[in-house]
């Protein structure tokens, strides 16, 4: 059996609460062996956007990024949130490096073509490169990735951090035994929006549809709930969706929901 690899995503809501984010970023120091962490920020982003004055436009839990938002996404995601995690990590002495898809070319992506609706210098990604990515493991280095990826005409392009975690992930498959969990604010995906004690323990693919259909489960979880199905489909062993505070204890399955197919 190939080696375990941990592919943790750190949302928005979280990376926004300094204590909870510290809190967060003790536990990831203590998972042992390979691991990458993979950053949102979308909540910083629409503060600083708000502070230039720019608007921010969301449509189906993507940001509308016209050049002005690219460029505060750009500083948001690439410098601001992504130095002061690895400086963080540096600090519990972790070896971070921090990359954007266009580092070291790991994530590229083609710009969104216009339907309805323009979404402007959004990517859908196209190739991880996991050779590469492999490398820097071998380096023992501890990637963080931000959620900007590269196109082969030179754009950067904003690019959803829930997909950015589960196409790495399963790129990673190929060399490792994938773990891929996404941690967020919640004890884990709820059968009772208002109750936050109530955990579904294990969720399929027929009860993510059926909770779905009665609107138990909505908003940002649904893009999220895709990217874990489409990660398991794909190869990867191991998908949970958990509270920043559970990491360690989610990586045991005591805490957050398991996804099955
Ligand atoms: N059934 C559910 N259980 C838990 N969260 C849910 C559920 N349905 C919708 N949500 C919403 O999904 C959000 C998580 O998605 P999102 O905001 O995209 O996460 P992230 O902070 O990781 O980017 C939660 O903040 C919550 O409001
Ligand atoms: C295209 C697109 O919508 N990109 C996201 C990238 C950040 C992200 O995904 O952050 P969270 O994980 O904190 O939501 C955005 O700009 O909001």
């Amino acid at each position: 059996m190939s080696q375990p690899l941990y592919v943790i995503k750190i949302g928005g809501n979280v990376i926004d609460n300094p204590e909870a984010c510290s809190r967060f970023l003790r536990s990831f120091a203590h998972i042992k062996g390979p691991k990458i962490l993979v950053h949102g920020g979308g909540k910083i982003a629409t503060q600083i956007a708000a502070r230039l004055q720019i608007e921010t436009r969301m449509v189906e839990g993507r940001r509308i990024t016209d050049k002005p938002m690219l460029d505060v996404v750009t500083m948001v995601y690439g410098g601001l949130v992504n130095k002061n995690l690895v400086a963080q990590l540096q600090a519990l002495g972790c070896n971070a490096i921090g990359l954007t898809g266009a580092d070291g070319g790991i994530i590229r992506s083609v710009r969104r073509p216009v339907k309805t609706i323009d979404y402007g210098f959004v990517g859908d990604i196209e190739a991880v490169n996991g050779e590469q990515i492999h490398a820097i493991l071998g380096s023992s280095l501890i990637p963080v990735i931000a959620p900007l990826t590269y196109s082969t005409s030179g754009d950067l392009l904003n690019t959803n951090a829930d997909t950015m975690a589960s196409v790495t992930g399963v790129a990673m498959s190929e060399f490792y035994e994938v773990n891929l969990i996404y941690c967020f604010e919640k004890k884990g995906v709820l059968s009772d929006p208002d109750d936050d004690t109530a955990v579904i323990a294990a969720l399929n693919l027929d009860s993510y549809h059926f909770y779905k259909s009665t609107g138990v489960i909505n908003k940002g979880m649904i893009p999220k709930l895709d990217n874990a199905f489409d990660a398991l489909q794909a190869g990867i062993s191991k998908v949970m969706i958990c509270h920043a505070d559970d990491l360690i204890e989610a990586i045991d399955s005591e805490a957050g929901t398991a996804i099955t197919l």
